[in-house]
């Protein structure tokens, strides 16, 4: 798939080198820089691009107009030149004015990781919603970096207005990029509202929500499709789902819960995009449990769930009651097998395994059903007796005298909601 947003022409996809820096900044945020580059290349290659190297510069401090040392961009340079590059991919974030000097400089494209995931969500963004949380946050990724010969604008394919009388052109596109902006927020607004309206719904219905959080490319859509025949997009790359699928899911017992697919995450996911995407991610807060998704065969396996576990927190779902899926468990080695925990709130599961996907559901079962509760409700309270069919599944129900005596396995969630109203009735 050609990117967009790359200055190239279709004959010229775009040869990157790839690079890093590391800092002591860097060292001591507790990413991998190594792991991370690597990311970096799944990423570019992910977007399409041709990676032809990679090159890592350990340093201090970065360099304020160059980012990397002046010696490095003249190694850049020669590397460049001698493999045909046109196009270099940095993995830490960069100023404008860094990516103006290195530009001129190198006479290569010149993008970073932020911009790069940017572009991804960029092809990838399918629905309405989408497509202006992505726009949203390509624009804030852009207007602090304006330059002023305004050539950066050309990223984002023209549609941007033409110069007022006595302006510069950076004022004017700056203008514009803010009118924009405005409008895009606007619009995200009517998406919040129509959501939390869908999530009101539900929730007067009393349905269960259950959210699939993770890492990107751990398996969740994976799971929502083994779980639930929905049609969902699954890839062998990263960021392939942007918009949240919900699907009924019929739990052993019975009972029907809505399981939500969500967005993946990654380290250092810029921040424009969080915010852009916060109304999706609402989705998450509103769940009544999480299930993240690890993919049990990756050696990075602790730090990406880190990554999300501090996502959650972010979003303000890390509070949530979660089970952990250590998924792709079929591609673990023993020795990775032995490593990972099995109890109620860890299953070794593979998305692809018949009998795994049963045992979820069991567990799943289990975590949404509280204990058993006897009532006693005169049998004249039809409406009553109804009330209690919501709050669980009643599993015996006897006649005494004028009253019926029920016994109610709770389904959490549900119980919650409905329990203060037949809280007399208890016995
Ligand atoms: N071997 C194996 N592969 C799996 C398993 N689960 C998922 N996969 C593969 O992992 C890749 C990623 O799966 P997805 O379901 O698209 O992952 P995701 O978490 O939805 O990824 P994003 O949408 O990018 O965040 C696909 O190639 C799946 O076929 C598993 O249990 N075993
Ligand atoms: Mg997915």
């Amino acid at each position: 798939m050609q990117t967009t947003t790359y200055d190239t022409t279709p004959e010229e996809n775009p040869r990157a080198i790839l690079v890093s820096l590391v800092t002591d900044e860097v060292k001591r945020s507790g990413i991998d820089p190594v792991y991370s580059l690597d990311e970096l290349v799944a990423l570019a290659e992910t977007a399409s691009v041709q990676v032809l190297t990679t090159l890592t510069q350990n340093k201090e401090k970065k360099d304020t107009k160059w980012f990397i040392g002046k010696g490095k961009v003249q190694e850049l340079k020669v590397i460049a030149d001698e493999l045909g590059a046109n196009t270099a991919i940095f993995d830490q974030e960069l100023s404008g004015a860094q990516v103006r000097n290195l530009e001129a400089e190198l006479d290569l494209k010149i993008i970073d990781r932020t911009q790069l995931i940017l572009d991804i969500f960029a092809q990838r963004a399918k629905t309405r919603e989408g497509i202006i949380q992505v726009e949203l946050a390509q624009l804030s990724y852009l207007l602090p970096r304006l330059s002023g010969q305004g050539g950066n604008l050309s990223r984002l394919g023209g549609g941007i207005g033409a110069r007022g009388p006595g302006e510069t052109k950076l004022e004017t596109d700056r203008r514009h990029i803010r009118g924009r902006i405005d409008e895009l927020k606007r619009q995200i607004g009517e998406v919040e509202k129509h959501r939390t309206m869908q999530r009101q719904r539900r929730k007067k219905s009393g349905t269960v929500q259950v959210a699939l959080v993770g890492y990107t490319n751990a398996g969740k859509s994976t799971l929502l499709r083994e779980l639930t025949d929905a049609d969902v997009y699954v890839q062998n790359q990263l960021f392939a789902t942007l918009d949240p699928t919900s699907r009924m899911l019929e739990l052993p017992g019975g009972r029907e819960i809505v399981l939500t697919d969500t967005v993946g995450f990654i380290q250092n996911l810029p921040h424009n995009l969080i915010a852009a995407f916060r109304a999706t991610l609402e989705e998450v807060n509103e769940a009544d449990l999480v299930l993240h998704v690890v993919d049990a065969s990756s050696d990075m396996l602790s730090d990406q769930m880190k990554v999300v576990d501090r996502i959650l927190e972010e979003l303000g779902a890390g509070g949530k009651p979660q089970i952990q899926l250590y998924n792709k468990k079929d591609l673990c080695t023993p020795e990775q097998l032995e490593l990972l925990p099995e109890d109620e709130q860890n299953l070794r599961i593979s998305a692809y395994d018949k009998q795994d996907l049963d045992k979820l559901l069991n567990r799943l079962q289990e975590e949404l059903t509280g204990g058993t509760v006897s009532y006693r409700i005169p049998a004249a309270r039809g409406d009553l007796a109804a009330q209690l069919y919501k709050i669980g599944e009643v599993i015996s129900q006897e006649f005494d005298e004028s009253d019926i005596l029920y016994e109610v396995r709770l389904h959490t969630g549900e119980a919650e909601k409905y329990a203060h109203l037949l809280e007399d009735y208890k016995l």
